[in-house]
Formats: C-alpha cells, sequence, structure tokens
C-alpha cells in the first residue's frame, strides 16, 4: 500500500521529530502489514498469540490509556507486557507519557488487554486506519467492550482542571473533513456495514451504568461531548469558542477514530476525559496550554479514573456476542 501523502517524497524529513518533547520518530512500514487489511490483522494477532498464547490473548474487555493514565495499567493482575518492538507491524509511539506496550491480564477476573501508548493520527501522517489498527487487533481477539480514556482541554466553562468527564457524544472534525478510518475498502469480517451508524456511539446503558457507579462513589463526574482535532498544534481561542458554540464540553486530539472503528466492529465504548487544562475562549487572555503541563496536571489527576474503571469493570455486563449486538444495532 502506498502512505498517505507528506513523506519524504514530498520533501518532508519526519525521521527527525521537531517536538523537543516527544521521542524518536520512526517510519511506519506499510510493507509488513496494511492497517486497513483484514487478513494483515490476523496476521498480526498471530504474532501476539504466539508471545502470549492463545488463553492469555483472548480478552473480553478492551482498554486504551490516554496521555498520563497509564497508572489505570497497574489495576491489571497476572500481568503480560508485550512491548510494541515485539509485535508484528506495531508503530512506534513518540508522544510523550505513552509508554508503548500492550498488555494482556485480568481486572476483577475478567480478560483485558490494556493498549498503554496511544497512536496519534499527527504522529502518523494522518493516517486514522494505523492509528485505529489497535482496535482491530482487539476485535479479533475477542473484545466487546472497549473503555476509551484521555487527556483534554475544557470548552465547557463550568469545567475545573481535574475534572472527569464522561464522554457522552463526540464531534470528529477530521472525520468531517474526509479523514476517517473506515477509508478504503471494506471487508464484511469486521462484524458492521460499509455505512456504520455513530448514534449512540458511547453505550447509553453503560453510560447510566457508570453515572450510577461515580454517585455511589460520592464522586464528581462531568458529561459531556469530546471534539477531536488533529493537532499536533493546540487550538486558537477563537477555534475554541467555534468549539464551545457547537456543543464541545472538551477538546483533543485522539480517540474519535478509535471509536468509529469500535463501532464498525460491534463493540460497546464508553470514554473519559480527564481535563487536563481550561482551554482558552479569550486572545486577551495571556493564559496558554503547553504539552508538558498536559502530561504533569495528567499525573497529577489521572488517579480519578482508576477507582472509577477498576469499579466499571467489576460491574460491566457479561460481553454481547457479535451477532447479537448485530441484531440489537439493527445490521
Ligand atoms: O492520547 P491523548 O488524547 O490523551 O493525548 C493528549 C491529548 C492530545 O492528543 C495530546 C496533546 O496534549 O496529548
Ligand atoms: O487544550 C487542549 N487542546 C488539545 N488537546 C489537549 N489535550 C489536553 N489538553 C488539550
Amino acid at each position: 500500500m502506498t502512505p498517505p501523502a507528506n513523506d519524504e517524497a514530498n520533501g518532508v524529513d519526519n525521521t527527525i521529530s521537531t517536538l523537543n518533547d516527544s521521542k524518536e520518530y520512526k517510519h511506519y512500514d506499510y510493507s509488513m502489514v496494511d492497517p486497513r487489511n483484514y487478513d494483515d490483522i490476523t496476521k498480526v494477532v498471530q504474532s501476539i498469540i504466539a508471545q502470549v498464547g492463545e488463553d492469555k490473548a483472548k480478552s473480553d474487555i478492551g482498554l486504551i490509556l490516554g496521555s498520563g493514565m497509564g497508572n489505570i495499567a497497574d489495576l491489571l493482575e497476572d500481568k503480560i507486557v508485550v512491548p510494541y518492538e515485539k509485535i508484528l507491524g506495531f508503530p512506534s509511539t513518540s508522544v510523550q507519557g505513552h509508554a508503548g506496550n500492550l498488555i494482556f491480564g485480568t481486572i476483577h477476573g475478567k480478560r483485558v488487554v490494556c493498549q498503554a501508548g496511544r497512536f496519534h493520527p499527527y504522529e502518523h501522517k494522518m493516517d486514522l486506519a494505523l492509528c485505529a489498527m489497535p482496535i482491530r487487533v482487539m476485535d479479533q481477539l475477542g473484545v466487546r467492550t472497549l473503555i476509551v480514556t484521555n487527556a483534554a482541554g475544557g470548552v465547557n466553562k463550568s469545567f475545573h482542571y481535574g475534572d472527569l468527564m464522561l464522554i457522552k457524544d463526540q464531534i470528529f472534525l477530521p472525520g468531517l473533513a474526509g479523514f476517517s478510518p473506515l477509508v478504503g475498502e471494506h471487508d464484511k469480517r469486521y462484524g458492521g456495514p460499509r455505512f456504520v451508524s455513530m448514534h449512540e456511539c458511547f453505550d447509553k446503558d453503560l453510560r447510566v451504568l457508570t453515572k450510577d457507579i461515580a454517585n455511589r462513589m460520592s464522586m464528581r463526574l462531568m458529561e459531556g461531548v469530546y471534539v477531536m482535532s488533529g493537532g499536533p498544534q493546540y487550538e486558537t481561542p477563537a477555534e475554541v469558542r467555534l468549539y464551545h458554540a457547537v456543543g464541545a464540553d472538551a477538546l483533543g486530539m485522539s480517540t474519535c477514530h478509535e471509536v468509529v472503528v469500535a463501532k464498525q466492529c460491534l463493540m460497546k465504548v464508553v470514554g473519559f476525559s480527564l481535563i487536563t487544562n481550561i482551554a482558552n475562549h479569550d486572545v486577551d487572555n495571556a493564559n496558554n496550554v503547553n504539552h508538558l503541563e498536559v502530561i504533569d496536571a495528567a499525573n497529577k489527576q489521572g488517579g480519578k479514573g482508576v477507582d472509577l474503571i477498576s469499579a466499571l469493570v467489576k460491574e460491566l455486563p457479561p460481553p454481547m456476542p457479535k451477532q447479537e449486538t448485530a441484531k440489537l444495532w439493527g445490521y
């Protein structure tokens, strides 16, 4: 497969990162694995199974850790950690605050696979299919419920630094601009149809359950809409006001493409944004944001999600077989 535009052929040297707070960037080798191809994903899955064994690899719940939220991985017991370098076709992650491991284990006896180190589109030439590949891998490993987490800027004026937001819905700006992980050939084996419904992309029953748990824990849990921009530049105050005007409560640079693929794979999704900073609505206000502050805030506040996610996993209903979900969703 031909890599997307903006590569060396266009005179852009991506081997040297221009971000002074990033790790080294490595090119993705498309000749090994095409992240859009079901059979290639099967090869990735086989490379994982060869290392951890089928019993350990098979999982019901997937967990994606946002920036600085690596401590959620401490919830896993009987862990097997597989570094991305050892997984066929896995790209490297270059963003600070993200490890590079797939972790297999259990939480309250339930089988969980955890992506500790997300792939951000701005790291990978906006190749959203590549960035969402771990969800396709999770799908073939049996995952039926996906929990996504991220660090985000608060757009909603009632949000505070350190709040946790349950994601109710999403605005996938790159998707609206023609970047979708589903662009390309369709393969029925993913489970969902060519034209995936994004209605209730964050499962309503699981949101009700999560809010009930937070209530029982007397925990402050906000709920709102997450908007994803392509990044990596942070947004201008005018853009923040635009997002606010269209109903966004928190903004970031990830997650939405993962949720699209999860929906195509008939997974039920729950999402959390940790509000690491309050986005600036006013150009005359010097209040700025930078990534090191975001990571620092996530490290300091990220623990908030741990107890809630632990309790949520404990109370999750048994995984629903794909055929049943397909019927439920009218496919
Ligand atoms: O993986 P996440 O979404 O938590 O990464 C954070 C949010 C932005 O994508 C990026 C810049 O702060 O880091
Ligand atoms: O303010 C922000 N903007 C975009 N992404 C972010 N991730 C954390 N905070 C932010």
